[in-house]
């Protein structure tokens, strides 16, 4: 697995502290981050790959500094947004897929195999020749996620993925999930959902209050914001 550090790393708006300095080193393969709204953790995990830079302190992925290789950072960690439809950018379903794959030099039927392939994994073939903006939420959520799938990057990082997913469509994620060879690190409120996970981080108050098995991160995180 990739080792993500996170060495003092800070982020600051002006007055306002999103992230008070963190020290981590992230290397198990599923992780949580959980915590409060407007915790920090879309905060942290932007970090990861150079979407936002830290005020102070160092990130690193796999020894690589953020700070100077963020492109080559970026070769290896997909990242799905909360909101899918800023990741839409081809005409159709099939092509958003196969647009992720134009830095890699692969030949025409070999990509179109790769874009088959990863559209039955979610149950998206039927879609293909659809445009991505007519599908529902929750298809595009799971047409983002294939988009990054198809690169085979070493981190995926996940910003709530099910928030908009039906019963269905979050089991095929689960499920999805538990198959994947990759390091992931998922930023949610959905509990049950990071339960299994390796670990599990809960910002609160914009720091790391929590860290440690999912079951005992999730009772502390009720423990903090006074849920029964
Ligand atoms: N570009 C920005 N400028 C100013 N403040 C920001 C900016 N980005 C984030 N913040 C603030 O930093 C804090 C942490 O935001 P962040 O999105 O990391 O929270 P979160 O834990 O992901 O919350 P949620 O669960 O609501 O998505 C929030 O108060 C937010 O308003």
């Amino acid at each position: 697995m990739p080792v993500i550090r996170f060495d003092q790393a800070c982020v600051r708006f002006d007055e306002f502290t999103a992230l008070e300095p963190t020290t981590l080193e992230l290397k198990e393969q599923r992780i949580a981050i959980i915590g409060e709204n407007g915790g920090g953790k879309s905060t942290l995990v932007r970090l990861i790959n150079g979407l936002g830079a830290p005020s102070s302190g160092r990130v690193e992925f796999d020894g690589l500094d953020l700070a100077k290789q963020a492109k080559q950072v970026r070769k290896q960690v997909g990242f799905v947004f909360s909101d899918p439809e800023n990741q839409i950018v081809m005409p159709t379903v099939a092509d958003d897929i196969a647009f992720s794959l134009r830095r890699f030099k692969l030949p025409a039927e070999q990509r179109k195999q790769r874009v088959q392939e990863i559209l039955r994994r979610f149950g998206l073939e039927q879609l293909q020749d659809q445009s991505p903006h007519v599908l529902s939420g929750g298809q595009k959520h799971l047409l983002a996620l294939a988009a990054v799938l198809v690169i085979d990057p070493k981190l995926i990082v996940a910003d709530e993925p099910t928030t908009l997913l039906d019963l269905r469509n979050r089991d095929r994620l689960r499920q999805i999930f538990s198959t994947l060879d990759q390091q992931l690190i998922v930023v949610t409120h959905d509990l049950e959902f990071v339960e299994d996970f390796d670990r599990a981080i809960c910002l609160h108050n914009h720091r790391v209050a929590a860290d440690g098995p999912p079951k005992d991160v999730i009772a502390q995180y009720k423990e903090f914001i006074g849920h029964e």
